[in-house]
């Protein structure tokens, strides 16, 4: 698969690392994270790998700060993402095969690597089950779609 992933500066050794263990197991990679451990904004990481995930440059995407929330939240505000924070593999898997989660978040400073790993695993290895959960997605892109018309707050 070809995956965007992007991090702030809590999460630089943690993105490495699973840089190496995907690109190992034959992904390609795209580093839209920062590479060094100086402050900087998750937003704009977030932001980068939610806007080449929506333009589907990539097949998914993978971000990962602190917590996993902050980066989450602002991937969110891109029409037509749904990224997922966890901080477990049984999260990582439900993400897909539930939400069709098009971007999985965890937190460097909640999941080690090998947890990290694993959930990446899930993920990776999960479909999207369709079904009732369509339904339930596509109503959250209605949401969406009536936020962006501007007709509701
Ligand atoms: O966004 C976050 C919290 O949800 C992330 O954990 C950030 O990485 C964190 O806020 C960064 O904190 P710092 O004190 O500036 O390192």
């Amino acid at each position: 698969m070809k995956i965007a992933i992007g991090n702030d500066h809590a999460a630089t050794a943690l993105k490495f690392e699973m840089m190496d263990y995907l690109g190992n197991l034959g992904h390609e990679l795209v580093n839209f994270g920062t590479d060094e451990d100086a402050s900087v904004n998750y937003p704009d990481y977030g932001e980068a790998v939610a806007r080449a995930v929506a333009r589907k440059e990539v097949d998914c995407g993978v971000l990962i700060c602190g917590t996993g929330i902050g980066i989450s939240l602002a991937a969110n505000k891109v029409e037509g993402i749904r990224a997922a924070s966890v901080s477990d593999p049984v999260s990582a898997r439900l993400a897909r095969e539930h939400n069709d989660a098009n971007i999985i978040c965890f937190g460097a400073r909640i999941v080690g690597p090998e947890m990290a790993r694993a959930i990446l695993d899930a993920y990776l290895g999960a479909e999207f089950l369709g079904g009732r959960h369509a339904d339930r997605v596509r109503l959250i892109h209605e949401i969406e779609k009536r936020t962006i018309e501007g007709r509701e707050l």
